[in-house]
């Protein structure tokens, strides 16, 4: 009998999403009949511990005699327990400094550490994550400052609403005025902005179209690596160099910047990623961008006026075009940033259902059945021990190195 955990968030502030839903829970046990899960009580969880009982499911605080422990978050170095298998995003891979003792305890007290984010198909692509729900909460978001700042349209907050059903409610009968979005990126979250444009009634266009006119509805335009980055010799991309050699490229986005009412921004970025466009370009008469919902996030990031992390009671703030400085929302010589690492949490019961369906889809059964290529290259730690593909994160796990200054949203 293999036994699974559903780990109480024990991060703070707590998350309030899981790995596994009731319902979930309960299609996975009626079809393996030699899985058991428990789950551990939470009074933050976004399904009750009522909901998981009312599935048939067993809710406890002790999940000492399960064998593998599912969570979202980082566990508390604390809450480790010893010879358990968990599953969960360390964010350690890139040795971050923030969890250096976190790896130290898993590797002392033999742990077998598999990290959702480092589960990928062999291309690189990612399986599972929250992406999509941050760029429908993102994109969601940004039109809703929008249309406050402006007062041309009123959006409820997402949070508010029991669930993304109750949320695309919303959006019937809503007037947009006839702006231009421009939509970065093409993983999960640029998906998730594009639900919500679809969703909204905005038309999406060409490119040259998109630069060259003016449209009678409000329209967006979807730029993705090609469109936005070009090698700085011969102009050309190719995504696997790219990757390789960012710092060989530059940002194309430049060209936007007087066509564009709204950005909502979901490209991956790293320190040597070109940013999408200068400081002096904000100050510049024909910088026409009055929101930028930045769900990628990283501050001082893609978006150079990214001063920081709001909260998502209070997800907006104005850069002031000249200095630069943090302002009030919705001033006439600012720009409007949306900038929230936590997104989905706005969406948690669809967030946590769609995770599970892809731990169920790509995960479970393997990790039920022995091992697999997409575990194995998950797997931090085996036992106590650094697997060899993370072997580089030796002098980390040892105390010596670590980095700062790195998003850990999901
Ligand atoms: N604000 C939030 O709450 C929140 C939530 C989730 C994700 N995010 C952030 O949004 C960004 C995009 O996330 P996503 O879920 O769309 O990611 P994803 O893995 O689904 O997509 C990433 C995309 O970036 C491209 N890419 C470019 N350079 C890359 C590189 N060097 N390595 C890997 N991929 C590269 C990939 O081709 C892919 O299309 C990330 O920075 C993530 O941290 C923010």
């Amino acid at each position: 009998m293999i036994k699974i955990g559903l780990l109480k968030e024990g991060k703070i502030p707590p998350d309030n999403r899981v790995a596994l839903i009731p319902s979930q829970c309960k299609w996975l046990v009626k079809n393996n009949s030699d899985i058991q899960i428990k789950v551990q009580s939470s009074e933050n969880r976004c399904f009750s511990d009522e909901e998981y009982r009312r599935a048939g499911i067993e809710v406890i605080d002790d999940l000492s005699d399960c064998s593998i422990l599912l969570g979202i978050k980082e566990v508390p170095v604390s809450q480790l327990l010893k010879h358990k298998t968990y599953l969960f995003f360390s964010h350690t891979r890139k040795k971050q400094v923030y969890n250096q003792r976190l790896l130290q305890t898993i590797i002392e007290n033999k742990c077998t550490l598999i990290d959702y984010e480092c589960m990928e198909h062999e291309d690189g692509q990612r399986i599972i994550g929250f992406g999509f729900f941050a760029g429908i909460v993102g994109a969601h978001n940004g039109m809703m400052a929008y249309g406050q700042r402006t007062g041309s349209f009123k959006l409820e907050r997402v949070y508010k609403q029991k669930d993304f059903k109750e949320l695309i409610h919303c959006y019937f009968g809503l007037k947009v005025p006839n702006i231009k979005i421009a939509v970065t990126g093409s993983g999960r979250v640029a998906h998730g902005i594009l639900e919500v444009m679809n969703l909204m009634g905005i038309i999406e266009v060409e490119k040259e179209e998109y630069l060259s006119r003016d449209f009678a509805y409000p329209v967006y335009v979807q730029l993705k690596g090609s469109d936005l980055y070009a090698h700085k010799e011969n102009g050309s991309y190719s995504r696997e160099d790219f990757h390789e050699h960012p710092e060989n490229y530059v940002c194309l986005f430049q060209n936007y910047v007087s066509q564009t009412d709204i950005l909502m921004n979901g490209v991956y970025w790293d320190v040597n990623v070109p940013r999408l466009f200068s400081l002096q370009a904000v100050s510049a008469s024909d910088f026409r961008i009055q929101v930028i919902a930045d769900i990628t996030d990283d501050s001082n990031g893609s978006v150079p006026i990214n001063l920081g992390d709001q909260t998502i009671e209070n997800p907006v703030y104005g850069v002031d075009r000249h200095s630069f400085i943090k302002t009030p929302p919705f001033q006439p010589g600012s720009v409007d940033v949306i900038a929230v690492g936590n997104l989905p949490n706005e969406l948690p019961r669809d967030a946590s259902k769609y995770f599970g369906e892809q731990l169920i889809k790509f995960v479970l059964d393997d990790l039920f059945t022995g091992q697999s290529d997409i575990l194995e290259r998950a797997t931090i730690v085996k036992q106590g021990h650094l697997t060899p593909r993370f072997e580089y994160l030796r002098d980390y796990a040892e105390g010596k190195t670590g980095v700062t200054g790195i998003n850990n949203n999901l």
